[in-house]
């Protein structure tokens, strides 16, 4: 039986590779630099490689099987289906930051720059506030450095971005790392395989923190 996997490019795929590796399935194909997108060369797993926002449609659609992708998409998106394992990697951690002369107190309605408004606004939610959202596709630090916003909500990781930047952290969000989604009728029909994948990848994933 075939398992059907759709990789998030970038990041997310050169972190997963080795933990794949690791659990018993060869990725050869996958870790040589190329353009190759569909990697069919396994009869036991099939790859495709998509920008980490359309992992959620191809799982949805049911045209692939498992998704593994970062938590920050999975919880911007919102989705349906079953987020069964925690991968561990990826980890970096979502921060509201801006200049340091930032009043996180100023009366003026905020205006929050971000390449994640549901989980921006979520956030701005529970702290009772409404906010303007604008947003951004990356480079997501130059807007407060430009004055286009006030703040921004993203991710950081070793904080290099922010530092370089000269900006500081106002407050911590969630963390986030990368996850395994399983589609739900997927889960169904190939449970057995899919469970065996979940399984191997539990026994080398990096510890909990
Ligand atoms: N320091 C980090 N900054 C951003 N994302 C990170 C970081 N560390 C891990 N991640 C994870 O990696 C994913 C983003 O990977 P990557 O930056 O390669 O993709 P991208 O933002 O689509 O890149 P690009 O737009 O440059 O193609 C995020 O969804 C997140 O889960
Ligand atoms: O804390 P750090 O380790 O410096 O990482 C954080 C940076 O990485 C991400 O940007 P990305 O590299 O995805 O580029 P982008 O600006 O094109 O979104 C994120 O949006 C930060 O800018």
């Amino acid at each position: 039986m075939t398992l059907t996997i759709a990789l998030a490019k970038g990041r997310t795929t050169e972190q997963v590779l080795p933990l794949l590796s690791a659990a018993g399935i060869d990725c050869m194909p996958l870790q040589e630099k190329s353009r190759r997108l569909l990697f069919t060369d396994d009869p036991d797993f099939h790859f495709v490689l998509v920008k980490a926002p359309d992992v959620l449609t191809y799982l949805n659609r049911g045209t692939v099987d498992i998704g593994i992708v970062g938590s920050d998409i999975l919880e911007e998106q919102g989705h349906q289906q079953f987020d069964l394992l925690d991968l561990r990697t990826g980890r970096c951690r979502f921060i509201l930051a801006s200049t340091p002369d930032f009043d996180p107190y100023q009366t003026s309605r905020k205006r929050i720059a971000t390449k994640y408004p549901h989980i921006a606004q979520s956030y701005f939610q529970t702290q009772g506030e409404d906010v303007e959202m604008i947003k951004i596709e990356g480079s997501v630090e130059l807007a407060p450095l430009t004055g286009m916003a006030d703040a921004i909500v993203d991710i950081t990781e070793t904080g290099t971005t922010l530092r370089e930047n000269h900006l500081k952290v106002f407050a911590t969000l969630t963390p986030v790392s990368t996850h395994l989604v399983v589609n739900r009728l997927a889960l169904k029909q190939k449970k057995s395989a899919i469970y065996q994948l979940i399984q191997a990848l539990k026994r080398v994933r990096p510890q909990e923190v």
